[in-house]
């Protein structure tokens, strides 16, 4: 870190009509170092990251980047800030290459031939991705975490001298984030201001040197980098009256072996490389699904819940009446059987952008909440979106203003909340967390283990290895396209988990960790 400011934010203030996104936020960021910007969904994060790139001018204070003042985004890439927002902004239906250099004409076409333009975009994002990509394929066919590299790389390609990262690692695998960091490191020490939005906090405390924390729109204080912890940022996140119940945190109950099949699948084959498998997600358990990206993993949950049609795999669940498994053929069956999916691609798979908070919400109840000649019970569902707003305390403002008007967060809970509205049974969930702040993922897992206790069963894709300790009661880990090994007990730890995602077993973890340390 040097002490030349890159950039400097004072007093800031911002309104979206009623909402006060920022009260008044300070901010400072110097050359050289990588900088969190950390806080609750709502706090203000992404507004402030908005204002330094130019997109949304501040109503009062003052902002500098590099000591200018940016009133566009086109000034910010003048001064050569780039930002890479939380929504993965790729073009579908354009070449691999045309993303990335969409925007970066002036800064390439006189200086560099288009071969050399494309062999620095190749290596680049061939050493992001950890494998060869083709440029010239159609981004539309790619799986989402190359489409974040894409965008990631598309930044990095313009050698930026301040770099904004809101949630841009919320897409990677724990491998991907590796290599996400060493970028970093290599910008940092290239003297590039990084800037990080962030919700995982072993990220922040492994990369960041710094973390300004904001609390409903002020900034409430900087930490150094040895005050980096977990309870120091929530303890400065959480407002005082709610910081005794963030505490209490919920802690996995043993499998007892006794217990009814609540959802079996049989011969399941997410891919077609599969090895066919057996699965079972007893009554009342939280079961975890881990693995590195395109293990097969993300295949299977969508399978469980009938979004996609597997290549094998019959998944049967336990009848409304708890009498015995019945076959799930679709996903309206799967939805009417009580199977409920949330996914964490919320833009992709979630969210209504035209519709309203109220109808995000409330859209898979409304059968539901018929009363007689087919007249919506309103009042019902206006209980029920009560009740789901606040078990997951969502910012909202009025409940019919749309749903993009809401932080990403705070979009992320709605999706949560229509899976608990719809009175499941079995709730599957696609890495649900990401982008979602630390108080309400302990508020999720709550909500899930009293769920798992009133009978209810869960399972839970993460690509967060931190989400499962002390919370899956069985972590089921994919490798190649099926299951290498379903972890419980003790098992469940961090190493153990990650060794297993490379295809090592429970006995080699010790050597594993060696060999990854001494790498
Ligand atoms: N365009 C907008 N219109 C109306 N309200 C908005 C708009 N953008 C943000 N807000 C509101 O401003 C507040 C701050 O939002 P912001 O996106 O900055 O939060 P955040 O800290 O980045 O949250 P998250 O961690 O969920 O991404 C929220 O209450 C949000 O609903």
């Amino acid at each position: 870190m040097t002490n030349d400011v890159a950039v400097s934010m004072t007093a800031v203030a911002k309104s979206f009509g009623e909402t006060k996104a920022l009260k008044k936020c300070d901010f400072v960021a110097k050359a050289g170092e990588v900088h969190a910007i950390v806080g609750e969904n709502g706090s203000g994060k992404s507004t402030m990251a908005k204002i330094m790139s130019g997109v949304i001018a501040a109503d009062a204070g003052s902002a500098l980047i590099l000591g200018k003042s940016i009133a566009s985004p086109v000034d910010a890439k003048e001064v050569g800030l780039a930002t890479i927002f939380q929504e993965v902004l790729v073009a579908d239906e354009a070449s691999v290459l045309d993303n990335l250099f969409v925007g970066s004409e002036d800064l390439f076409s006189l200086r560099k031939s288009s071969k050399e333009r494309e062999s620095l975009a190749q290596s680049l994002l061939d050493r992001l991705v950890g494998k060869h990509v083709d440029l010239r394929q159609n981004v539309g066919d790619l799986p989402l975490s190359v489409k974040q590299w894409i965008v990631i790389a598309r930044a990095v390609l313009r050698k930026p001298k301040v770099l904004i990262l809101d949630e841009s690692s919320a897409a990677l695998d724990l491998d991907a984030t590796v290599r996400l960091h060493e970028e970093i490191d290599r910008l940092r020490s290239e003297g590039c201001a990084v800037i990080i939005v962030t919700h995982r906090i072993a990220e922040l405390v492994r990369i960041a040197d710094r973390a300004t924390i904001l609390r409903d729109g002020f900034t409430v204080g900087v930490l150094e980098k040895s005050e980096i912890t977990e309870a120091n940022l929530l303890r400065m996140m959480t407002p005082q009256d709610r910081q005794i119940s963030a505490a209490a945190s919920t802690s996995a109950a043993r499998l007892s072996g006794d217990r009814k099949e609540a959802l079996s699948v049989h011969g399941a084959r997410p891919q077609e490389a599969s090895q066919p498998f057996d699965f079972v997600l007893p009554q009342g358990s939280i079961v975890g699904v881990a693995g590195l990206d395109g293990q097969g993993q993300d295949a299977f949950v969508r399978l469980v819940a009938r979004i996609i049609s597997p290549f094998g795999g019959e998944v049967r669940v336990l009848d409304r009446e708890s009498t015995g498994l019945v076959k799930v053929s679709t996903l309206d069956d799967a939805a009417n059987k009580g199977i409920v999916y949330v996914s964490g691609d919320r833009k992709r798979e979630g969210i209504f952008p035209q519709q309203s908070i109220f109808e995000n919400l409330a859209i898979g109840i409304y059968q539901k909440n018929l009363g007689p000649f087919g007249v919506i019970r309103r009042k019902r569902l206006k209980q029920t979106f009560a009740r789901e707003i606040e078990r997951l305390r969502v910012k909202i403002g009025h409940p019919d203003n749309r749903i993009t008007s809401l932080s990403g967060g705070n979009q992320q809970k709605v999706l949560i909340g229509r899976a608990f509205a719809n009175d499941p049974r079995v709730i599957v969930l696609n890495d649900p967390a990401r982008g979602v702040d630390l108080n309400t993922k302990r508020d999720l897992y709550r909500e899930l283990r009293l769920f798992a206790e009133g009978g209810g069963s869960v399972i839970y894709l993460s690509s967060e290895i931190e989400e499962f300790l002390g919370f899956a009661d069985r972590v089921d880990v994919f490798h190649k396209g099926s299951i290498h090994r379903s972890l419980d007990g003790p098992d469940i730890n961090e190493e153990t988990i990650l060794a297993a995602m490379f295809g090592r077993s429970v006995a080699d973890t010790m050597e594993f960790s060696k060999e990854r340390k001494a790498h």
